[in-house]
């Protein structure tokens, strides 16, 4: 256990403990971790952020984690104890976060601070010349904490989550990292779903897959996290990525979020 404080120190720095209660369902359970590479912090790789191309304030950072740091998050994960029973596939956390995840809170802000633009959606009209702001407010990325809530949830192959927008008691800015087995998150327009007549309208057809590959961090605000659904569907013909089916195993992904105060 010691062991593992110091590893993650090493791995995250330094950090705090923990709280409790229950969401959102994984549709539709196996087991072992990535082995590990050298180890680094989040900050000495070249770390870029990637405006997904029609989706206002959505961002993915693909190599957030290095493997070292996934392995050592997982097992961290894996420490808590919350899958330890078979039909657990999703953990939920309010208020002071472990450890683990208040570091992971930490290097997200340091990301968005300093990780470069390799493309955005150019919106210049609300462009301010800041970098940071770009990716996430600067309301939002100076708030504290930046995050209050994390839901851990662990999806075998074939299991996905339903398309939503993520409920209004958590305000703007929430973060997704996934680790273990790659797939496709789709986006698609919130708002109506069909015209009456059971047809999707036009405008509303639209799906823009997202492929989140293990390590990457994916950072909705605006208009991704309100105006827009996420959905992961791993049935067959869904998780394809440039024309190939993708080999789905057990995928783990940690969301956080931040609760809306309470006036
Ligand atoms: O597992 C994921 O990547 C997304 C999870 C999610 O959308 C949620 O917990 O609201
Ligand atoms: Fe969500």
């Amino acid at each position: 256990m010691e062991d593992q404080t110091t590893a993650l120190r090493e791995v995250f720095g330094e950090s705090s403990s923990e709280s409790e209660d229950n969401e959102q369902q994984i549709v539709a359970d196996t087991a072992d971790y990535g082995d590990v590479e050298s180890p680094s912090t989040v900050c000495d790789h070249n770390l870029r952020w990637e405006g997904i191309e029609g989706v206002n304030g959505l961002w993915l950072c693909r190599d957030f984690l290095s493997p070292h740091q996934q392995s050592t998050l997982l097992s961290a994960i894996q420490a808590e104890g919350w899958f330890n029973e078979a039909p657990h596939n999703q953990a939920m956390r309010f208020g002071d976060l472990p450890a683990w995840a208040t570091e992971i809170c930490s290097s997200i802000r340091e990301v968005v601070l300093f990780g470069d633009h390799i493309s955005q959606p150019m919106d210049l009209s609300n462009f301010d010349g800041d970098k940071e702001a770009n990716v996430l407010a600067s309301n939002l990325l100076w708030r504290e904490p930046l995050f209050d809530q994390l839901i851990v949830n662990v999806y075998q192959a074939g299991e996905g989550i339903c398309a939503h927008t993520d409920l209004m008691r958590f305000e703007d800015g929430i973060a997704i990292v996934s680790l273990e087995s790659s797939c496709v998150m789709h986006f698609s327009r919130a708002g109506e779903e069909c015209d009456g007549q059971g047809k999707e309208k036009e405008n509303h057809k639209e799906k823009v897959p997202v492929f989140l590959t293990p390590g990457s961090l994916v950072l909705m605000s605006g208009e991704a996290r309100y105006l827009w659904k996420h959905e992961i569907n791993r049935k067959p013909g869904f998780q394809v990525c440039e024309g190939q089916e993708l080999i789905q195993k057990r995928r783990t992904s940690i969301t956080f979020r931040k609760l809306c105060q309470v006036e």
